[in-house]
């Protein structure tokens, strides 16, 4: 629905001739408001407003009455939050966040709508999404739907009206926590607290479910307004095979820009079969759940390491970790936003990151010869390895943020001048 305000302003100038038209001082503002068919059940259209249908019952034993928005039912996942302020589409489509519930503690979501240039993978892999407010209209050109309605298309549970800043306090204070999104009535609290007990993540392998079925090519780049280092892109072609673990999309577009022909294989793939290609360098993705529940897609770096040039990013990051020796362990409430300083320990220069991960490789366990590169401002933790012995560099957060700030996009010029080096050893 649109809803058009014709706002009759006065000549701003007295001088302004008396016969100059009306019309032409007539500024008309679009405001497209998104009200969808569910508009009534939303209770946006109409007074009473909606009233509280919705619950969110913590594993502490704690309940959250709030309003549902897009799918209804029942479900189960991680609640996590995210401090990102813009970006919320891009967050709803990065499959790491598969099996976890989104809080974002940003209070207004919704304003922009759905823009389809904004996906980081086609499906919402996420468990649900928890907000204090959700606008009640959407401002921007490229809009095609408002969230409610996505989120229901995809069958996504949502709430909003919900205290956010007292779920993150004691997300912060007592570490993440399993709970369960409920609109269903016949189920009592006790029932709902008792399933959010039971439910487990930890050891859990969650990249099988997101990654793709079978290889394809990847040959779309981000769009111009990225290449704010043009000078250094490279014009060479970089074969790259990228292991699927539930990719975002802009590290593949990234890599395209960058001069890479870009192989996506799924993460089952076998190490023998990306060698027989015979790639200039593999790339792990990102991806959900525990990267220790996972030992076949450790075995699959084990294997690749050492033989071609490597980037990780995040779970690929977690996953080289081990493949050296090195162990993992879950963070108290992981990082989530993109507002994370990294520390550039090769450059000295502090990196405004976008981070995702509530796991993160332990430095104590890595074997010598293995680099710390970057470490996060916020809690010391390790961000980041390298091994240019083994022609390998990783990081734990996001340099392809998408969405989040574009500080640490070097890095994949990094990571071409690995390969090109690499071809040049040859
Ligand atoms: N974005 C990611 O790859 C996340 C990695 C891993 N699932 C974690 O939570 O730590």
């Amino acid at each position: 629905m649109a809803l058009y305000i014709t706002c009759k302003t006065l000549p701003f100038c007295q001088s302004q001739p008396a016969t100059s038209p009306l019309k032409s001082r007539v500024s008309t503002i679009r405001c497209s408001v998104s009200l969808s068919s569910e508009d009534v059940a939303l209770g946006f259209g109409e007074r009473p407003w909606k009233t509280a249908d919705a619950r969110l019952v913590l594993e502490d034993g704690s309940i959250w009455r709030a309003k549902s928005f897009g799918a209804s039912g029942t479900q189960v996942g991680e609640v996590v939050f995210n401090t990102s302020m813009t970006g919320y589409q891009e967050i709803l489509t990065d499959p790491s966040y598969a099996g976890q519930f989104v809080l974002m503690t940003n209070p207004h979501i919704g304003n922009t709508g759905i823009n389809p240039e904004d996906e980081e993978s086609n499906q919402c892999f996420l468990g649900g999404l928890v907000i204090r407010s959700l606008s009640l209209c959407t401002s921007n050109w490229r809009c095609t739907k408002p969230l409610a309605d996505y989120l229901a298309e995809r069958n996504i549970m949502g709430i909003y009206d919900v205290d956010t800043r007292a779920i993150t306090r004691r997300l912060r204070q007592d570490g993440s926590l399993i709970g369960v999104l409920s609109t269903e009535d016949s189920k009592t609290d006790d029932e709902l607290l008792e399933m959010s007990r039971r439910w487990k993540i930890v050891g859990v392998d969650l990249i099988s479910g997101v990654s793709c079925e079978a290889p394809y090519e990847w040959a779309e780049k981000t769009n111009s307004e990225w290449e704010f280092n043009k000078d250094v892109i490279s014009g060479e072609k970089f074969h790259v095979v990228a292991y699927d673990f539930g990719t975002k999309h802009n590290i593949l577009r990234r890599l395209a820009s960058c001069g890479c022909r870009i192989t996506v294989v799924p993460s089952k793939w076998p190490a023998s079969e990306t060698l027989k290609m015979q790639p200039d360098g593999v790339l792990f993705s990102n991806g959900p759940g525990d990267p220790a529940a996972v030992p076949y897609a450790v075995e699959t770096v084990k294997e690749i390491i050492g033989k071609v040039p490597v980037f990780g990013i995040c779970m690929g990051h977690q996953l080289i970790g081990q493949a050296l020796g090195g162990k993992t362990f879950k963070m108290k409430f992981g990082h989530h936003g993109g507002n994370h300083p990294v520390g550039n320990l090769r450059n000295g220069c502090v990196e405004i990151s976008a981070q995702n991960h509530n796991y993160a490789v332990d430095p104590a366990s890595l074997p010598p010869g293995v680099e710390v590169t970057h470490v996060n401002l916020n809690d010391n933790s390790c961000a980041g390895l390298a091994c240019p012995e083994l022609k390998l560099m990783s990081l734990q957060y996001h340099p392809e943020s998408s969405p989040g700030p574009h500080d640490s996009d070097p890095a994949f010029r990094e990571f071409i001048q690995l390969m090109k080096d690499a071809k040049q050893n040859a």
